[in-house]
Order: C-alpha cells, then sequence, then structure tokens
C-alpha cells in the first residue's frame, strides 16, 4: 500500500510558472512547492548554480542569446520530468518551442502584474540585467508589449496586482489540483 502510495506521487505533473519579471514567480513558486509537498526548482538559481556565477556576469560576459541558450538546456535537460513546481525566468517561453515543450511536460501557469506594479517590485534589485538601465519603466513598457502576446498564450492566466501572496499560491494550488486530475484521468488506460 505504501508502495502504491509512492508510485502515485511519483507520477505528479511539474507545475511551470512563468510570466514577465517581478510577478512573483520565484516567490509564489516556493510557496507553491511547500503548499504541494513539490520539490521547488528556480530556473535562474538552476543555471547560475551550474554557472558559478551570477545572471549579470552571464549577460555581461556572454550575451542574453547565450543565457537563452541555457535556458533551452535546463528546461530540454537540466530538470526532473515530474513532482517538481518550477520557477522560470522570464524570457524563458519567449524563445520558439519553449511554451509547448513545458506544456509537453507539466502545467503552466503564467502571472501577470501591471507595468507600475513591475517597476515597485523590481526597483532597487540590480540582479535582472535587462532591467539596468536608465528608463526601467520604459523598458518594462517595450518589453511587455513585445512579449505579453506570447505570455496570453502560454497558460492558465493569474493576475497578482494587489492580492496577497497566499491568495495567489491558493488560486495557482486549486488550478494544479483539477487539471493534474484531468492530466492523470486522461493517461489511465479505459
Ligand atoms: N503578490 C505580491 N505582493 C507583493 N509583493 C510581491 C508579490 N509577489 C512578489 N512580490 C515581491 O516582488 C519581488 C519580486 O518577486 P519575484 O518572486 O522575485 O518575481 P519574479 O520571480 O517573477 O521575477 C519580491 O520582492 C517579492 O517579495
Ligand atoms: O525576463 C527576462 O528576460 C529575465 C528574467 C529574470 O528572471 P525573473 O523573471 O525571475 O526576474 C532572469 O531570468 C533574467 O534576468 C532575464
Ligand atoms: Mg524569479
Amino acid at each position: 500500500m505504501a508502495d502504491r502510495k509512492q508510485t502515485a506521487a511519483k507520477a505528479r505533473p511539474n507545475l511551470y510558472l512563468v510570466g514577465f519579471m517581478g510577478t512573483g514567480k520565484s516567490t509564489v513558486g516556493r510557496a507553491l512547492a511547500r503548499r504541494l509537498g513539490m520539490q521547488h526548482l528556480d530556473s535562474d538559481r538552476a543555471i547560475e548554480e551550474a554557472q558559478g556565477r551570477p545572471i549579470p556576469d552571464i549577460f555581461a560576459a556572454e550575451g542574453e542569446a547565450y543565457f537563452r541558450k541555457l535556458e533551452y538546456d535546463f528546461v530540454h535537460s537540466g530538470h526532473p520530468e515530474s513532482n517538481c513546481v518550477v520557477s522560470c525566468g522570464g524570457g524563458l517561453v519567449t524563445a520558439p518551442g519553449m511554451i509547448e515543450e513545458l506544456k509537453r511536460r507539466g502545467l503552466v501557469a503564467c502571472l501577470f502584474a501591471s507595468p507600475e506594479t513591475i517597476l515597485s517590485r523590481t526597483k532597487g534589485n540590480a540582479n535582472r540585467p535587462l532591467l539596468n538601465v536608465a528608463d526601467p519603466a520604459q523598458r518594462i513598457a517595450d518589453l511587455l508589449a513585445e512579449r505579453e502576446p506570447i505570455y496570453l498564450q502560454a497558460g492558465a492566466c493569474f493576475y497578482t496586482d494587489h492580492q496577497p501572496m497566499v491568495e495567489i499560491a491558493r488560486h495557482i494550488e486549486r488550478y494544479y489540483f483539477r487539471e493534474s486530475r484531468r492530466l492523470t484521468a486522461k493517461e489511465k488506460p479505459r
């Protein structure tokens, strides 16, 4: 019986959190993993650990395209197939084919916030090289305009403005329970 329970636990699909910088993917992902009893991974942290250097250094030395290649490798071969809540870096789903790959591997929740909220949540933090510019508000507006169509088709949408993190985690947890049951039922042979 204990064995059967363990086997069932092993089959839980990954939950990927995607969305723009500052929407709360890393923070909410940690809380969600605790609630769901799953491992938490952050693509940014995994890349930094594997590279032995922080993201701004990778961008400065190697450029953004190289960082996107590291994200590609993380998704395709750098993380477990199941049982994980994965907080993705904000640009990870913008490369062609990445959304499809995440959806093939699990469930995808996309977090949203207004440009004002994004600015207030990211200002004063130098760890996001794309926002280390003279006018971060303008950069946020430009990047959002470019990326929003991609985020809108990336997965189930969750709005985070004026929402306590615990509420966001609860909403996504409900989505995960509902959709993972549906997935498991679909996979069961008739
Ligand atoms: N719903 C929220 N309400 C208030 N602050 C938040 C919320 N979500 C995230 N934050 C804060 O915003 C900052 C960025 O969050 P983070 O999880 O790093 O975002 P992301 O990984 O999407 O870039 C952190 O300081 C975090 O505590
Ligand atoms: O949106 C992006 O292109 C990026 C988002 C960052 O992660 P967060 O979304 O967790 O800030 C990090 O991967 C890198 O600075 C690039
Ligand atoms: Mg993050």
